[in-house]
């Protein structure tokens, strides 16, 4: 339990007060094996903490945090089916989704699991060969994804990721409820070869219901019949009943389950647009992934645990160094939703001010988590990273290799990669050393700026530097490496929260802005009257006056 009165809280607020005297480059002057020592190898992933505000003795009491919360027998009970999800009365299991190992006790679901697969692949099967038709005959060229939060950021942001292994079908992504959204997407489309996935796994989402509403009368338009709904309609949902509800045939609807939480959720049928993008191969590789991040984080002795170490380095940044907020920096135009995606798993996940038994958590819990690809953050927000008021933690996740495209000759490919890759090495190396005094006035003097003024103008240069970063490697972006990145990050996130000793799975948060969303729609739509807090009431006669 995070407890700030414990022995180990103590120990760590002295850490913090002792590093903070002391310049990163010392803590390599130090210690020659630090870039051994400060790294961590796991499922095809390397992360390279070296350049955190850590020593060897900060890092052990932080590991005595992570014990002192149970955390070896709260990722058991996950990993077991133990009811933690205590909020909503629920397992977490995601991680059986991809588990290929017959699990002791819950071969059950990985009989659900294994079934709902073989009926991707025959599905996905049906798409590619032609041999499933559209109202006219005619076979099925793109895929529109309906659905928002977890059904919508995962696909997407592994479809974008997983780019250069898309050889079938076109992918869209329609969430916002924004008509415009949509019209924008059907505007490109032919409804006689477009196929609708309606993802929602409570199918109870009102933006998603909308969409797929819209789509389907945009559908029958031009089909001209009823029936033309199960050809081109098929959905992914915990509510089947309702999904048939909606008119889509039960043949037509891929099952999910309630021990599967919507951000944690594209490896199950809500992954249904990876596989047609991509194949099915492709798909399983990336659960191949994701299960040997899995195997790593449930094994691995928690100094050596990627997962663990992340976690960890980020509570030591939130709760001891007051940082706020974190920044995930990928240096790959491919993972360009990256951050997007992990804003929702993190941030939904580990938001949160009250401990699993009712009372008020005690510090900071979750980070705010943004950030842009690199290099076009460089461009914008670095500026802050380098030489704002505040530490910004950061994560650069940087692929070594790019995968060969056909627009760009392999020589000049390998030009641009190395000069990402010096970019993303240079940040990185940037916000740990900074600027000197010296250096700034030294560089205004080769300027030709006489000394005093150089003196004075030098602060405005100079940068503090020892900013905290990890560097997350791997070979290439691959299936599998995606898998274990995103893994990676699921479980970070698990073990902050039992540090934390809050429940990442549950999100009451996002619940009372659709309650009030149902009283002020109807105020919208009809006569009724307005009767909510006076700014709200002027707001919506602002609406009114506009629609006159
Ligand atoms: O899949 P659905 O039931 O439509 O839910 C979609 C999204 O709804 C809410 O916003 C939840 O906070 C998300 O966690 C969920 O992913």
């Amino acid at each position: 339990m995070f407890t700030p009165d414990s022995p180990v809280h103590h120990a760590l607020v002295q850490h913090q007060l002792r590093l903070a005297q002391v310049p990163t480059t010392q803590l390599f002057d130090h210690d020659p094996n630090r870039v051994q020592a400060f790294n961590c190898q796991a499922a095809g992933l390397h992360a390279d903490f070296s350049k955190h505000r850590v020593d060897a003795n900060a890092l052990n009491v932080l590991i005595q945090l992570a014990e002192s919360a149970d955390l070896i027998t709260k990722r058991d009970a996950m990993f077991n089916g133990e009811v933690i999800n205590h909020t909503e009365q629920r397992q977490v299991l995601h991680s059986i989704l991809r588990a290929r190992h017959a699990h002791p006790t819950l071969g059950h679901l990985q009989t659900d699991v294994s079934n709902t697969l073989d009926r991707m692949a025959t599905f996905v099967d049906a798409i590619h060969s032609g041999q499933w038709r559209g109202f006219s005959h005619l076979s099925i060229t793109d895929v529109v994804n309906i659905g928002i939060g977890g059904s919508d950021l995962g696909p997407q942001m592994v479809t974008e990721a997983l780019a250069p292994y898309q050889t079938q079908v076109n992918l869209h992504f329609v969430s916002n409820v924004d008509g415009a959204d949509l019209a924008q997407t059907l505007d490109k489309l032919n409804p006689a070869t477009t196929l609708f996935v309606v993802a929602s796994k409570t199918f109870t989402t009102a933006e998603t219901l909308t969409n797929a509403r819209t789509a389907r009368r945009w559908l029958l338009a031009a089909a001209g019949t009823e029936d033309a709904t199960a050809k081109h309609f098929v959905a992914v949902s915990s509510a089947v009943a309702r999904a048939v509800d909606f008119g889509i045939t039960p043949d037509n609807i891929f099952p999910l389950w309630d021990w599967v939480g919507g951000r944690y959720s594209l490896w199950s049928a809500i992954g249904l647009p990876i596989a047609l993008a991509c194949g099915m191969p492709v798909f399983e590789q990336l659960l191949a992934g994701a299960e040997a991040m899995d195997q790593h984080f449930a094994s691995a002795p928690l100094l050596e645990n990627m997962p663990v170490i992340m976690a960890v380095l980020g509570i030591f940044y939130i709760n001891y160094w007051h940082c706020d907020t974190h920044a995930i920096l990928p240096y790959s135009h491919y993972l360009g939703s990256f951050t997007k995606y992990i804003q929702q798993l993190d941030m939904e996940s580990n938001g949160k001010t009250v401990a699993l038994q009712g009372t008020a958590s005690s510090g900071h819990t979750g980070p705010i988590i943004w950030g842009e690809v690199g290099t076009n953050g460089q461009h914008s927000f670095h500026q802050l990273l380098h030489q704002g008021t505040r530490i910004v933690p950061v994560d650069f996740i940087l692929p070594l290799t790019t995968p060969a495209v056909s627009a760009i000759d392999t020589e000049t490919l390998k030009h641009h990669q190395a000069q990402l890759v010096a970019n993303c090495l240079s940040q990185s190396r940037a916000l740990m050393l900074g600027k000197s005094r010296v250096q700034a006035e030294q560089e205004f003097r080769q300027m030709g700026i006489p000394d005093a003024e150089a003196c004075a103008l030098a602060p405005h240069k100079m940068m503090p530097g020892n900013r905290p970063s990890t560097t997350i490697t791997m070979h290439c972006l691959t299936p599998e490496n995606l898998g274990a990145l995103i893994a990676l990050y699921e479980h970070k996130v698990f073990v902050q929260s039992a540090i934390w000793n809050i429940n990442a799975f549950d999100q009451w948060g996002v619940e009372l802005g659709k309650q009030l969303c149902n009283e002020i729609l109807p105020v919208l739509t009809t006569d009724a009257a307005t009767a909510f807090d006076p700014s709200t009431n002027a707001l919506i006669q602002r609406y009114k006056d506009a629609h006159q």
